[in-house]
This record gives C-alpha cells, structure tokens and sequence, in this order.
C-alpha cells in the first residue's frame, strides 16, 4: 500500500510490544509536512514508542511507516540511520550533551556528522543559538549551563541541520515551570518558520496536574492533538483542558503562536 501522497510521514497499523507486553496495538496517524503536531496521553500510554516507531529507531512488529512516499519499515539499519541523521531531528526529556564539547560543538553535531566544514557548522550552530536564547552560552560547557540552558542547546542541535522532522520525547520534562512555555515557544516558533514538521509527546495534561501548563502550551501550540491511550488512538477527547472540546484524537488545537 502506498502512502497518501500529502503526508509527509504516515503510518498504518503499528503494533509494537516489549517482551511480549504490548505498547502499541494498531495505531496509525498521518502528519503533513509543517505540521505541529501533540502527541497526548498517560504515562505508559505508548508515546515514546510510537516517536520511536515513527523515526526509525524501532522496527514495528507489524504495519508500515512512510517517509515522503519511501516506505521506512523495509529499510536496512544504516540506510533508517542515514535518514534519522539527514531528515530527521531527536529532542529527548533529557538534554544528553556531550560534556566535554562547547554548546556550540554539541549544536553542531550534526552538521559535522554530515560532513560540513568547521567554520560554517560554527556559523550555523551559534544562529540557532542565538535564536534559542542561549547564544552567549555558545562557548561553554554543559556543566557551565542551566538545565534550561542545556535543553535549548539540545533543541538547537535537533533543529541545525534543517531537518524535516523534528520528534520531541516530552522536552520540557526536566525544567521548571516558567522555563516550560519558554522553550516550547522557541522550538515551535523555529520550526514553523522553518517549515519544519514537529511530533511533540506531552503527557495528558487531564491527568498529570504537574504538567498541566508546559502540556496545555505545548498543546495550544500545536495545530492539532493525538490522543493514545493503552497503545492505541483514542476516539473521544481526553480532556477538557487548553487545548479544548476541539481537541480530539483528529481534532485541531488552537493554533496561537505569536512569538
Ligand atoms: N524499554 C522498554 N522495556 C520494556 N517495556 C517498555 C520499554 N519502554 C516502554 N515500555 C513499556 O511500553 C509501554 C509504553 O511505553 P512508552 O514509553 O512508549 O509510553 P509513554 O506514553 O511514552 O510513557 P511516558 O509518558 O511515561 O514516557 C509502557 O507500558 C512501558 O512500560
């Protein structure tokens, strides 16, 4: 079966399962290029397996996953791990830098994997630095940063190479309150005028009080909300929080970015 023709990344029917425990059990999404879309649900309820899915870095048990037309799941490893560094940018809840390069050469990272010259990864990476706010951090280590901090340089080195597709594993788990909104606006902000399509798994804000206002916002910004639960797509809304009675499994979210 061929993918529909204006998704930029589709999937049908991924079942996945950890030692035999299943975490997805059938979903199927589809997701147009510069689309922001939120990726809703409880703990446990499949996110973070079907980002995975999605990007190349899980091979589904069963169904297909298509990237511009070119069918992912059949792909040999180096050739899904040759997407995963072209097209596709990683942001995880955790900012794994690497300790011993600047922010600048963590930024970077991809370019220099891609073989671009020193100086213009340097140029690129320091404006994206600069645009996430963090670019007189540029010289420092990630020991020398704020977990803020570091979480934007992360979100830079996902953002660098231009990527079509950045997957965001809940990337405001580790900061604190006022830090949340911040960088979901950045990211949301470079992205779309970059036309950069973004998959972002927050927790369901309905249910996880804790995470209430970065998932409302993350949520908020997106153009549209997907709800899992137990592996699956959820058929009616989850909650009644930011995103609204609008917001079901196909739903559009309000779309207010103004920054
Ligand atoms: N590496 C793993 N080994 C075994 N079970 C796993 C593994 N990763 C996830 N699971 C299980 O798979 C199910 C889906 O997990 P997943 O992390 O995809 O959900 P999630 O919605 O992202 O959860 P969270 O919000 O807590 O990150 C859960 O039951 C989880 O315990």
């Amino acid at each position: 079966m061929a993918a529909p023709p204006d998704d930029m990344l589709w999937a049908r029917g991924l079942h996945y399962a950890y030692d035999g425990s299943p975490a997805l059990q059938g979903v199927s999404i589809g997701v147009k290029e510069g689309e922001v879309v939120a990726l809703t649900g409880p703990r446990g309820s499949g996110k973070t397996t079907l980002l995975r899915c999605l990007s190349g870095q899980l091979l589904p048990e069963q169904g297909e996953v298509w990237f511009n037309s070119s069918p992912v799941h059949t792909l040999a490893r180096a050739a899904r791990e040759r997407l995963r560094l072209r097209r596709f940018g990683w942001i995880d809840s955790s900012p794994r830098l690497v300790p011993e390069l600047t922010a600048w050469e963590n930024a970077a990272l991809p370019l220099l994997l891609h073989g671009s010259g020193y100086r213009s990864a340097r140029g690129t990476a320091r404006a994206w630095l600069e645009r996430l706010d963090v670019g007189d951090c540029a010289g420092k280590r990630p020991a020398a940063l704020h977990q803020a901090q570091r979480q934007r340089v992360a979100v830079a080195r996902a953002l660098v190479h231009s990527p079509d597709v950045v997957f965001a594993d809940e990337p405001t788990a580790p900061l604190h309150q006022g830090d949340r909104a911040q960088v979901l606006r950045a990211l949301s902000a470079a992205a779309r005028s970059h036309g950069i399509t973004v998959l972002l798994a927050t927790h369901d804000f309905a249910l996880d009080q804790s995470a209430r206002t970065a998932d409302a916002t993350g949520a908020a910004l997106a153009d549209r909300i997907v709800t899992l639960t137990d592996g699956r797509r959820a058929r009616t809304p989850t909650t009644g929080g930011a995103a609204g009675p609008s917001a079901g499994p196909e739903g559009s979210a309000a779309c207010s970015l103004s920054v």
